[in-house]
């Protein structure tokens, strides 16, 4: 019998192409392009979408932030298996939509909490003792004399924290408020964080009663269908007229309209804003009309270093999954 044997030559085998779409350190791009294939986008605005939808239609996997991953942009990419978010919150996602389609979805917790917390505490502090708006009366001439009742602010060491949302930034905001300033913390979670309440002191408590009890009341939970608009009227109304609100969550956890009326009305004595619920905030927002209203642009995690330990987490997600791997951050 004869036998016709053919070896079949195989090329090289394919890199899966991935799209970068936010800045990362060259460091960063190098250790991806060394099993993918890289198209990366510093940032997406009107001038680079055409070209992002178009690296869309052959691209296994995607890494980055804020962008909305939608059924709309799925049915785009027909070829994804991973989506890598560059940020522990991950609202941004349709998981729900994801899983169906069989894509992995991943982000970057515990790396961010300390930096995230220290922004948290900053704002607090800020908040407290009114300093963008001393700063603003120093730069203007306005410091004559020696300031009155009528600028001071309130202590925070000694005074009641209450933490909704105690996860990984929730205890390193918890950590800093027990060592450093001898504040009792109360804390609401949908379950206990024993962790927080032995390394603490931190108390379990119902949103409710911790609302009531609180000094400063800090938001730190993700945003979901549950604590979308967590905060409203009824909520600011429990709180003490003296306490002070803190959001770093995401805006949306927040009724914005019933914000701007308990700081108004005096229902709430201040706030401390990292998160809108639009973003950029509009110039003209209320909010940032009113003098009791501390603001940042969203900066929790924003030093070079927590970001770069970021991206890297992000790039190693998505590099895991893509070789088949459980990606160290899977979305669940
Ligand atoms: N401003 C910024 O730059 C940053 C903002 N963030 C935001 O903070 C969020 C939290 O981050 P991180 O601490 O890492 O996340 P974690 O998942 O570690 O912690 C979230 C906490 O929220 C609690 N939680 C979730 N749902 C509810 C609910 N319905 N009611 C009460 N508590 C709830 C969870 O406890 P349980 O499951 O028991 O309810 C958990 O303790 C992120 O999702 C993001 O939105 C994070 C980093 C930076
Ligand atoms: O908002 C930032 C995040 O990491 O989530």
């Amino acid at each position: 019998m004869f036998i016709l044997c053919v070896t079949i030559e195989r090329g090289p085998k394919m890199k899966p192409k991935v799209i970068v779409y936010k800045k990362v350190d060259q460091e960063v791009l190098d250790f991806i392009q060394e099993t993918c294939e890289v198209v990366s986008f510093e940032k997406l605005d009107s001038d680079t979408y055409p070209r992002f939808f178009q690296e869309l239609k052959d691209a296994q996997g995607l890494l980055g932030s804020g962008l909305k991953i939608n059924k709309e942009l799925l049915d785009q990419a027909p070829q994804l298996k991973i989506v890598s978010n560059f940020s522990v919150g991950y609202d941004n996602l349709d998981i729900a939509e994801l899983s169906a389609r069989g894509i992995m979805a991943t982000n970057t917790p515990d790396v961010l909490n300390d930096t995230v917390a220290d922004t948290m505490f900053g704002l607090l502090l800020a908040t407290a003792r009114r300093m963008p708006e001393m700063d603003q009366l120093v730069k203007n001439g306005q410091w004559k004399t020696m300031i009155g009742e009528e600028l001071y602010g309130v202590d925070v060491h000694h005074k009641v924290l209450g933490i909704i949302g105690m996860g990984g930034v929730g205890k390193a905001i918890a950590k800093r408020a027990h060592f450093g300033f001898d504040m009792p913390i109360l804390y609401h979670n949908r379950s206990r964080n024993e962790e927080a309440e032995e390394l603490f002191g931190a108390t379990y408590c119902s949103l409710e009663d911790l609302l009531k009890q609180s000094d400063f009341v800090c938001l730190m939970t993700p945003l979901t269908p549950a604590t979308e608009n967590l905060m409203g009227k009824r909520e600011f109304d429990l709180m003490k007229k003296t306490a002070i609100f803190i959001n770093g969550s995401r805006g949306k956890t927040v009724d914005e309209e019933a914000l701007v009326e308990a700081l108004k009305t005096g229902e709430i004595l201040a706030a401390g804003l990292d998160v809108f619920v639009q973003e950029p905030v509009q110039p003209d927002h209320p909010l940032l009309s009113l003098k009791n209203v501390v603001t940042l642009p969203h900066i929790g995690s924003a030093v070079y270093e927590t970001r770069k330990k970021m991206a890297m987490l992000a790039a190693k997600n998505l590099v895991t999954g893509l070789q088949g791997e459980t990606p160290p951050n899977l979305i669940k």
